[in-house]
This record gives structure tokens, C-alpha cells and sequence, in this order.
């Protein structure tokens, strides 16, 4: 089994906000980038590792023994590409996961590779523990029934024929590759979530995604 990682960065992270993209900012003494790489870098079962870069950051990207390519549009035209670039044809396995969750922990990354034996495709999430209410105009206006609804995270994994197959016969963007995947028929399991593995996306989640990391310093999680 061979299991490869693509990382999208290509998002301009604009609900995050800053002088430059979210990926590129300080997060606990390096970049947000280089926590998430680092997390599929050291991980024993990942061989190879595609970035997913913006057009406007390729030229300056310098990131040893990772291929880089260019992104799209939107999140599935990343992947897309992130998919085309993988050359190493024993890859049988794909992860995919967003550079914005930086938190990741090997224990997730294995669980879901482990889930891959029995399912074409499996991926992180949360029960949402939350009621859920609709609401208009900042008044409450029904509650939902939340049995059976779960908050997705990243890394999702697949086999990497049927994801490839997937993402080529898939119209426009996609929540995620798990959307991509059923789409097209293929079983996703689902595996424990990380309350940590947060993906960064307005200002306040930075100071959150640095508490992790350091509250996690000299005690390694996975
Ligand atoms: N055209 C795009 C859009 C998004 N992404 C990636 O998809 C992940 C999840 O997207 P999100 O959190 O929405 O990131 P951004 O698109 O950067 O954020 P925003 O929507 O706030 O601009 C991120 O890792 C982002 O870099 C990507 O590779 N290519
Ligand atoms: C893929 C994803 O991380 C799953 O939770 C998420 O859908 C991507 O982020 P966005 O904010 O929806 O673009």
C-alpha cells in the first residue's frame, strides 16, 4: 500500500483576513503551512506529498521533496489538479486535506488510512452535539433534528482510482471530496473526528489552532 497526501493551499483565505493568505501566516513559531506538511511529512505511512499552490505564490514556493502544482478556481479544481500531479504510479491511496487545519494529529491520519481496508473511501468527523435552530433576521425561527448529522473534517481518504475517476466525472465545486465521492457512488466510512483538528478560517481560529500546539509541546498526540 501506497499512500499519498495532497495538501490544497490554494484559497486566498479571505475570511481569515491579514496581509497575506491564511497558509502563509505565523501559527506557534513557523507557518500554518509548514505545521500541516510537517503532520503528513513525518507520518510513516505517507510516501509522497503533493502541495496545491495559488497561481501567485507558485514561483516563490520552495519546499523540499514535495511536488507543487497550481490550483483552480475552487476547492475541487484544486484537487482536481492536485490529483493530476501525483506521478508515482504505485500510489494506490489518497489523502486530501485543507493547509487551513494545520492541528491535524498522526492519530487521525492513520485512522483514516486504516479505514481505507474496508471502505473505498473514509474520512474525519464530529457528531454535532449542538441543537441546531434556523433563524431569520437574528430571531429563532425552528429547530432541527440534529440525529445523524456529523461535522466533516480533513484528511479524507480514498482509493485513488475511484477518487480520480470521481473528480473527473464531477461538475463544478464540492463541499468536499466526500461529496465528490458519493456522487459517484463509493462508500465512505467514518472515522473519529479531533475537536482540535480545526480548520483555521476566521481571525480568532489562529489564537485557538496556537493554544493546541502548545498545550500539545513535549506531549505528542498519535
Ligand atoms: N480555489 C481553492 C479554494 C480553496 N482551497 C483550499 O481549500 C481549503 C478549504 O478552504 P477554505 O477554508 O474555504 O479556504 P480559503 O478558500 O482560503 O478561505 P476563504 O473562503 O475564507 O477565502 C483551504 O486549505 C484552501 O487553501 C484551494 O486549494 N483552492
Ligand atoms: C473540506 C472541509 O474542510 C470539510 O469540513 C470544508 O468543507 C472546506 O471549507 P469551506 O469553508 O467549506 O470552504
Amino acid at each position: 500500500m501506497t499512500c499519498a497526501a495532497i495538501i490544497v493551499a490554494a484559497g486566498r483565505g479571505v475570511r481569515a483576513g491579514g496581509p497575506v493568505a491564511k497558509q502563509w501566516q505565523p501559527l506557534y513559531g513557523k507557518r500554518v503551512i509548514d505545521h500541516t506538511l510537517d503532520a503528513f511529512l513525518s507520518h510513516p505511512q505517507i510516501t509522497d506529498i503533493v502541495l496545491v499552490l495559488h497561481q501567485d505564490d507558485i514561483a516563490d514556493a520552495d519546499f523540499d521533496g514535495i511536488t507543487c502544482t497550481t490550483g483552480g478556481a475552487d476547492r475541487a479544481a484544486s484537487v482536481r489538479a492536485g490529483l493530476a500531479a501525483l506521478a508515482n504510479p504505485a500510489i494506490t491511496r489518497v489523502l486530501i486535506h485543507d493547509v487551513a487545519r494545520p492541528c491535524v494529529t498522526a492519530r487521525t491520519i492513520s485512522e483514516v488510512i486504516a479505514a481505507l481496508d474496508g471502505s473505498a473511501g473514509a474520512a474525519p468527523a464530529l457528531p454535532v452535539t449542538d441543537a441546531l435552530w434556523t433563524g431569520v433576521n437574528g430571531r429563532v425561527t425552528g429547530t432541527q433534528d440534529r440525529s445523524g448529522l456529523y461535522r466533516a473534517q480533513t484528511p479524507q481518504g480514498f482509493d485513488r482510482a475511484a477518487i480520480t475517476a470521481a473528480h473527473a466525472t464531477h461538475a463544478g465545486n464540492a463541499a468536499d471530496d466526500v461529496e465528490v465521492a458519493r456522487a459517484a457512488g463509493l462508500d465512505v466510512a467514518i472515522v473519529a473526528g479531533d475537536e482540535d483538528n480545526l480548520k483555521i478560517t476566521h481571525p480568532a481560529d489562529f489564537d485557538r489552532a496556537a493554544r493546541i500546539l502548545k498545550g500539545r509541546n513535549g506531549h505528542q498526540t498519535g
